[in-house]
């Protein structure tokens, strides 16, 4: 049987294509997105990356091995430092009184909801959409700009197109085949499940972005 990753990267094909396709994505790529899209975006990513990093952070405090501790500590550490810089070189220190979006405050409380109510296999699959789908589209938009220095955002496409990067997104990745080839069948539904939403919320947060997306109160 194929490992889980292949079976729901396969899964999800349709709404990746949907990302890659967004006017947000292929504005970042073509370089063509305004500023104000990208400072809201960066803004709401910001508030996201601290409810995220809570979430892998969990993921270290349930995980069982050293190895996987390790990672996920990392992971937690780097959501806040390593992506606070790009955010700090491109929108400066997010204010005080920054709120969520809705989409923003969906996603994080998703995460955090698996933190708290579900195993560590179901955590796992949820935040690693994070790490591939970015790894993904990263890799996608550095091969399509080629030389970025003179890119208004080679500096988000650079971040997400690292090696170091790729290497972080396949440890996700043997770390969620390996708890899903010795989960039983209903952890490996609710798994496939997290991975498939997680997803669905990238879709949305960058949809999000481009609407610029408000509370109706
Ligand atoms: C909405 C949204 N989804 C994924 C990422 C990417 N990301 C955030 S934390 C982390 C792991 C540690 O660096 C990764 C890959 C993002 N920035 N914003």
């Amino acid at each position: 049987m194929a490992g889980f990753c292949a079976e729901v990267w396969e899964a999800t094909a349709e709404t990746r294509d949907a990302i890659d396709a967004l006017p947000f994505v292929q504005g970042l790529g073509d370089g063509s997105l305004d500023r104000d899209r990208f400072a809201y975006y960066m803004t709401q990513d910001a508030l996201y990356l601290r409810g995220f990093a809570r979430a892998l952070a969990a993921a270290a405090t349930k995980a069982d091995t050293g190895d996987e501790i390790a990672f996920f500590a990392k992971a937690a550490h780097d959501a806040i430092v390593v992506e606070s810089s790009l955010h700090r070189s491109n929108v400066g220190e997010v204010g005080e009184a920054a709120q969520p979006s809705p989409t923003c405050n969906a996603y994080t409380s998703y995460v955090l909801s698996l933190a708290h109510t579900q195993g560590y296999p179901e955590l796992v699959a949820g935040v690693l959409p994070c790490f591939w789908v970015y790894a993904d589209v990263g890799e996608r938009l550095m091969a399509r700009a080629g030389d970025l220095s003179e890119h208004p955002y080679g500096d988000w496409i650079s971040t997400y197109a690292d090696e170091e990067f790729a290497k972080a997104t396949e440890q996700a990745r043997g770390i969620a085949d390996r708890l899903a080839a010795r989960a039983d069948t209903a952890t490996v539904q609710r798994m496939r499940e997290a991975f498939i939403r997680a997803t669905t919320y990238e879709w949305m947060f960058w949809d999000a972005a481009w609407r610029q997306e408000t509370w109706p109160h």
